[in-house]
């Protein structure tokens, strides 16, 4: 594949706080992610709260420096570079969109300064360039221009979520990240912003990283699929199989507990809590929640294994069955329950 952004073994570990205060403990919030982006395409993360989408994000826009393993864009190992030549190469071909605008976006400047920003800091063109970009960043989003002097407060939700989506674009980036982009807004809005999103991304042809706890709109949107579960990529799916094909319990899972996505069913029941991220299990992530778990789980993390078509992988001993249906995976899981609570919740040291 004609690769925009590479992981690696990409792992970030972050000390862990209680009370504020550092302890001797460590969050794996990131943990060995694989993972190639290519020009133009839209990929999907989606996992439970806590299990490193985010982390994910910031990795790929080179804002979050991996504890280890590598990040290339282009081809160019992005953290081996000089600070200035990272911040023009990955700081000028990505963007990104976080999920409260609010918080985003400087409440003391006004929209025209926000969007100056970026130019000026990467000094794009002339004086009176940087002004047309301004306004033609502004009418991209549809803004109207009297917009210009408005500082962010005295915008809309909505409105403010453009200006975003504006300010992320204005280095004519070849990626955007999107983290959760439309969470914090009305529902009214939300559907506007993602058919501006994805109207975008074909006008100037981004490739776009989409993470968000919606799944019907993550399969909707995107090409390809990520499940994360506690640090891991346990998945990547085409996401026209994501639903009914995939073949990682956990993903199933997920999609299962979806409202409106497949025939009304019971959710495949799961067992007990997600682990914290400071002390996950050994072997499988997964599986001190999973119905098939035993005793090769406990102990050896699987490789990811090809499914039947390009672009499909997991990582899983005991996948599910292609064509196994959810109902028949709900059955399973209710009869495995109490076999699974037994398996002891061995952990890492
Ligand atoms: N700076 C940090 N210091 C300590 N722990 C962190 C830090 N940033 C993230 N974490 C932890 O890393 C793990 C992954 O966090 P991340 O925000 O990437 O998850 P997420 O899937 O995006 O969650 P959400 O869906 O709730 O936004 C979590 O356990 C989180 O508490």
């Amino acid at each position: 594949m004609n690769a925009l952004i590479t992981l690696s073994d990409a792992h970030v570990v972050h000390k862990a706080r209680s009370g504020g205060l550092f302890t001797r403990d460590r969050v794996y919030a990131l943990t060995g992610a694989d993972l190639t982006i290519a020009p133009g395409e839209t990929v999907g993360v989606v996992g439970e709260s806590g299990c490193g989408k985010s982390t994910l994000a910031k990795v790929l826009v080179g804002v979050q420096r991996p504890t280890s393993g590598t990040v290339r864009f282009r081809d160019r190992d992005l953290w081996s570079m000089k600070p200035a030549e990272r911040r023009a190469s990955v700081g000028g071909s990505t963007g990104m969109v976080f999920q409260d605008p609010s918080t985003a976006l400087n409440r003391r400047l006004p929209v025209r300064r926000i969007l100056r920003d970026p130019l000026d800091v990467h000094r794009r063109g002339t004086a009176r360039e940087r002004d047309d970009r301004v306004r033609e960043l502004m009418s991209l989003v549809g803004l109207p221009r009297a917009l210009a002097d408005a500082l962010p407060g005295q915008l809309s939700g909505g409105q403010r979520q453009r200006v975003a989506i504006a300010r992320a674009l204005a280095l004519d980036p070849d990626l955007v990240v999107a983290d959760e982009p439309t969470s914090a807004l009305d529902v009214s809005v939300r559907a506007q912003i993602l058919n501006l999103l994805l109207d975008l991304k074909e006008r100037l042809d981004l490739a776009l990283v989409f993470v968000s706890h919606d799944i019907q709109t993550v399969r909707r949107m995107s090409d390809r699929v990520i499940t994360m579960y506690l640090g891991r990529i346990v998945e990547e799916s085409p996401a026209a199989r994501v639903t009914d094909r995939a073949r990682h319990p956990y993903t199933r899972a997920l999609f299962s507990a979806t409202p409106g996505l497949l025939d009304p069913i019971d959710p495949i029941p799961l067992v007990g809590p997600v682990p914290s991220a400071t002390h996950p299990p050994t072997g499988c992530p997964f599986r001190t929640r999973c119905w098939k778990a035993d005793g090769e789980c406990v102990s050896v993390m699987p490789d990811f294994t090809a499914a039947s078509t390009p672009d499909h992988h997991f990582r899983c001993h005991h996948p599910v069955q292609e064509d196994q249906s959810t109902r028949d995976l709900v059955a399973q899981a209710v009869s495995a329950a109490p076999a699974v609570a037994d398996i002891p919740a061995q952990q890492q040291p």
